[in-house]
């Protein structure tokens, strides 16, 4: 497929995004029914879909319309790109601009310019003073692949080493000692050797930093409360050798955590939420909450324009509830950590005040809020203890 034609992919599947349907599915159905497409053209077409959803508000400005037309033109205006090149209505390429398309557009400003949604703007302020917009503007950008080192399998230099034999190139990230972040060859590592047989996983810089603040040891009763995919139930298991216990409201989702746990050489139990209340007592327990994404919005950026408010007020509610009922599965001296991959207040040192007040005798022994310009993705720890009575 030529540049142009790409983007006339790129803007059917804008469309149908607009209208209401899922980018994976659409840039799914555009593929099945496009089967001249080779992986090429369909990587092409998702980096141009991804990039037009992080740019949604600044692009429309761009561009002068919220259509796909109009984002992929407007991406063009902000790269500084010629837009007669692509809108030629040669073959495959989209129609040629029009005389008020021409005219259309113009350069966005604050929270626009930054593609934050303008409600959320005041709250990512007060969340992050003066870092707020350097850190929407690098949301604006698609994330670096990182990977983790499983030390249960191999060293950094190892793993550095294997993969370099593939052609995937890695460097130390600053974030962790087990963080590599890919420099190239990044589509291959799901394929690559070093993956399948478990020297890497991939993870995201900040989340390792978030697993690497915990004060885990050898021997430890571990929980992960809200393990999901399992990616730091692995991590921490890394770290103390195992077991670790792994929970999740929808134990759906740790259905492949039994293959990634035994590709990684890491112990790790599945317990079901009927069993979960009368587990314990554990010495220490992560609860890695739902919460609003915020700090991944660069490789998730639907959630960015999907959320409200009101899911914030409703998310406040569940972080409490579970970081109540965690607390109530540790043993004495034992270790409360709460997760969020988000950069809002009300979700991080809101939630750990809240759980304060309600539940005195207990005290914050580290606290860190991770954004991403940090080098990874945006992520809140809190790690807590309980002063033991005599
Ligand atoms: C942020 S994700 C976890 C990601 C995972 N820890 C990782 O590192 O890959 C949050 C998880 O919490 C689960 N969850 C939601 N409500 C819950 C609850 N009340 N108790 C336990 N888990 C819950 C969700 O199903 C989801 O899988």
């Amino acid at each position: 497929m030529t540049p142009a034609a790409r983007a006339a992919a790129a803007i059917e599947v804008l469309d149908r995004w607009l209208a209401g349907m899922p980018a994976e599915q659409a840039l799914t159905n555009w593929a099945r029914s496009s089967r001249f497409a080779g992986s090429g053209d369909r990587h092409a077409v998702r980096d141009l879909v991804f990039q037009a959803i992080r740019c949604r508000r600044s692009h429309a400005a761009f561009g002068g319309a919220e259509t796909g037309r109009g984002l992929i033109l407007g991406g063009q205006r902000d790269r500084g790109e010629d837009p007669a090149a692509i809108f030629t209505g040669e073959g495959h390429a989209p129609a040629p601009l029009t005389d008020a398309e021409r005219d259309s557009g113009h350069a966005p400003s604050g929270a626009e310019a930054l593609d934050c949604p303008e409600w959320l703007w005041p709250r990512l302020q007060t969340s992050l003073g003066a870092d707020a917009a350097p850190v929407m503007a690098a949301q604006r950008q698609r994330a670096d692949v990182h990977l983790r080192v499983n030390s249960l399998r191999a060293t950094p230099t190892e793993a550095l080493a294997a993969l370099a034999a593939e052609n995937i190139i890695c460097a130390p990230h600053p974030l962790a000692d087990t963080a590599l972040s890919v420099i190239e060859g990044g589509r291959r590592v799901a394929q690559s050797r070093a993956y399948l047989e478990g020297l890497v996983e991939l993870q995201d810089a900040a989340s390792q930093a978030v697993v690497a603040a915990l004060p885990l040891r050898p021997g430890m009763r571990v929980l992960d409360y809200c393990a999901g995919g399992g990616g730091k139930a692995l991590a921490m298991a890394a770290r103390t050798g195992g077991p670790v216990a792994a929970h999740d409201a929808d134990p759906r989702r740790m259905r492949d955590l039994p293959a990634r746990a035994g590709r990684a050489g890491a112990a790790i139990t599945l317990l079901s939420p009927d069993h979960v209340a009368n587990s314990g007592p554990w010495d220490l327990v992560l609860t890695d909450v739902p919460c609003s994404g915020s700090g991944s919005w660069r490789r998730a950026p639907e959630g960015k324009w999907l959320l409200t408010a009101e899911r914030l007020t409703e998310l406040a509610r569940l972080q409490d509830g579970i970081l109540d009922r965690a607390s109530a599965l540790l043993g004495p001296g034992g270790v409360l950590a709460y997760a969020t991959c988000s950069l809002l207040s009300c979700e991080n040192g809101d939630r750990i005040a809240a759980f304060l007040a309600r539940h005195p005798g207990w005290t914050v022994k580290a606290q860190r809020q991770f954004t991403p310009l940090d080098g990874g993705d945006g992520f809140f720890v809190a790690v807590l203890t309980r002063e033991i009575s005599d």
